[in-house]
């Protein structure tokens, strides 16, 4: 089921799409990145997409099964990022490269790899050294590749697909903390313990994309889902809330039928 709603605080248009299960939430989720990469790639040459970690992730192994999409001429950001080599098994990279980015032959080279900490770095440096590298990279890339530029100066991706916590969090941006407050860097460093850490985008940047895409399925994330969507978090309280897409943008909440449970009204 889908349905267009004004309720919420956001200026842009905002979709609320349920499926009935969390399957079915991925074959959604790919059959609308391989439509919008397909239409970006006809408008204008190519398609700019930044993903999440997490469960949708792995909804995106659904994408082997779209056809018809150029790889060549689509560019993959991460949305946040755990400071750790690739070879390590909790890696977003390595298992994006496992999980389609080789099957649906993307090129590794349109790929923004983070970068790796060095052996026996202190944490919070090779953090801060991977945010400043993938910031400069994000900067380059959206100059070769001429991407616009949101009011805020953040680059617009076409697609901007994002994960939600239980807690409201959205990539590594957490409740109540002041990576919330950034307006300039693209790219934070964020350590959430003594021994993890983290880059994430900052929250103009998901917010910059043209097309910004929450996805997020199961019971415990119900509660945040209503208050995103209805309104009434608190500031700081729910950072996927946060996430103010311009006028000209739609934000899709793509759900199973177990987050869109406390969503009242017509959807
Ligand atoms: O910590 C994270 O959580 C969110 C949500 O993950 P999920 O497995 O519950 O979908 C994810 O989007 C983000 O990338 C990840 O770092």
């Amino acid at each position: 089921m889908v349905a267009a709603r004004a309720g919420a605080k956001q200026a842009c248009k905002v979709v609320v799409d349920v499926s009935p299960t969390e399957a079915a939430v991925g074959t959604r989720l790919c059959a609308l990145f391989a439509d919008a990469a397909r239409k970006a790639i006809a408008d204008k040459g190519s398609f700019t997409v930044a993903v999440p970690g997490g469960s949708v992730l792995k909804m995106l192994g659904g994408l082997k099964e779209q056809k018809g999409i150029d790889w060549s001429k689509v560019h993959l950001y991460y949305v946040n990022h755990k400071v750790l080599p690739h070879s390590d098994p909790a890696s977003t990279h390595k298992k994006a490269l496992a999980g389609f980015v080789q099957a649906v032959g993307l090129p590794e080279a349109n790929v923004a790899a983070p970068l790796e900490p060095a052996p026996g770095q202190d944490l919070s440096a090779a953090a801060s050294a991977a945010a400043s590298d993938y910031e400069s990279r994000l900067r380059a890339a959206a100059a070769s590749l001429g991407l616009p530029l949101a009011q805020s100066g953040a680059p617009r991706l076409d697609w901007m697909l994002l994960g939600m916590g239980a807690d409201g969090h959205v990539g590594s941006l957490y409740p109540n903390k002041p990576t919330l407050e950034e307006r300039t860097a693209w790219v934070l460093p964020f350590q959430k313990s003594a021994d993890a850490a983290s880059i994430t985008l900052s929250l103009p940047v998901m917010a910059a994309g043209r097309e910004v895409v929450i996805c997020l399925t199961g019971a415990k994330k119900a509660p945040a889902v209503r208050l995103a969507v209805e309104g009434g978090a608190q500031p700081g309280e729910l950072p996927g809330a946060m996430v103010a897409p311009a006028p000209d943008a739609t934000l899709t909440w793509l759900l199973d039928e177990a987050a869109a449970a406390e969503l009242g009204g017509k959807r």
